[in-house]
């Protein structure tokens, strides 16, 4: 019988599904509904250092083959999910959980890192480097000189597990240069893809979102070939020390099936999550377990990464 358990860094996890930043991940009721699904872990909203309202509604709408959002990270801020986190800790000691942050400034993004290396949190934390909707800030991951800086100043004092959420690139060229960035740092994983920055929907003859005049991060159906490209070509020139979590795209066991394929070691879920809700784990998860069985797979990792080329 197929096991779909993981491991990131030193954790294991009973499954190897989780929420992906910005779904069911607000606040703790949202988060207490991932916790008791099928999903094997769960990641907060990316939390900043002060709470934020967002940007105004409508700020996120669901298409047939996706979604397209400018929430802008609105967010409980940074202590509230520390608290949580904390008391998890002490209700839940068996399980290991995601925090997911980043400053709105570099400064800020010191300061929240700093408060999480000084405290008891001892679970997995994920700077997020890649949200494109902030208006007036740029994706971070987009420019490889200030993340280079950022991770060595990070690195210098931050020694707890650390991943970043990355934006998805589009060019073999930025693949190679981003790859030599990241390889340069004790990183746990890197996460492949945020949703596709400043995409645009219209419905008959209007936006769909009020935010930046309807541009917003694209996600589902669209992005899989993107999501799986970035999750490949980092598996293809990653330290193999440094993790991949495939984001973007995932409807189903199969579409799951060709992220671990690519080399994804855990399976983040957006908008599906959003449209079906925490109930979409525990379907996918069989979907997967069925395909596994067929193929006569028992772990994950008989196929992580084994992509076929012809
Ligand atoms: O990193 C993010 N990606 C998104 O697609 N949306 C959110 C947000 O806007 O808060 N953040």
């Amino acid at each position: 019988m197929a096991t779909t358990k993981t491991h990131i860094g030193n954790f294991e996890f009973e499954n190897c599904f989780m929420n992906a930043a910005g779904v069911y991940c607000y606040d703790r009721n949202e988060l207490e509904q991932v916790i008791n699904s099928q999903a094997g872990t769960f990641v907060t909203k990316t939390a900043t250092l002060q709470s934020r309202p967002g940007n105004p509604e409508p700020r996120y709408h669901d298409t047939a083959l996706g979604s397209i959002n400018s929430m802008g990270l609105p967010n409980l801020g940074f202590d509230y999910y520390l608290e949580y986190l904390l008391e998890l800790q002490k209700t839940h000691p068996d399980r290991t959980f995601f925090f997911s942050l980043v400053g709105m400034s570099t400064e800020d993004t010191h300061t929240l890192l700093k408060k999480v290396q000084e405290s008891d949190f001892n679970g997995i934390t994920e700077l997020n480097l890649s949200c494109p909707n902030v208006p007036g800030k740029p994706q971070i991951a987009y420019d490889l000189e200030t993340t280079e800086k950022l991770l060595t100043d990070i690195f210098s004092y931050f020694k707890k597990p650390l991943g970043v959420k990355l934006p998805p690139y589009f060019d073999i060229v930025h693949f190679d240069q981003a790859a030599a960035v990241f390889n340069k740092f004790p990183l746990t994983f890197i996460n492949c893809v945020n949703s596709i920055g400043n995409g645009l929907v219209v419905e008959d003859e209007s936006v769909v979102i009020k935010p930046k005049n309807g541009f917003g991060g694209i996600g589902g159906e669209y992005i899989k070939p993107t999501a799986l490209a970035n999750v490949h070509a980092f598996y293809q020139r990653l330290n193999p020390s440094i993790q991949i979590i495939g984001t973007g795209g995932v409807l189903t066991g199969q579409d799951a099936f060709e992220h671990i394929l690519c080399g994804a070691s855990m399976v983040q879920i957006g908008t599906t999550l959003h449209k079906e809700g925490p109930a979409a784990f525990e379907r996918i998860t069989n979907e997967l377990k069925a395909i596994m069985n067929k193929k006569g797979y028992k772990t994950i990792e008989d196929f992580r990464g084994k992509l076929k080329y012809l």
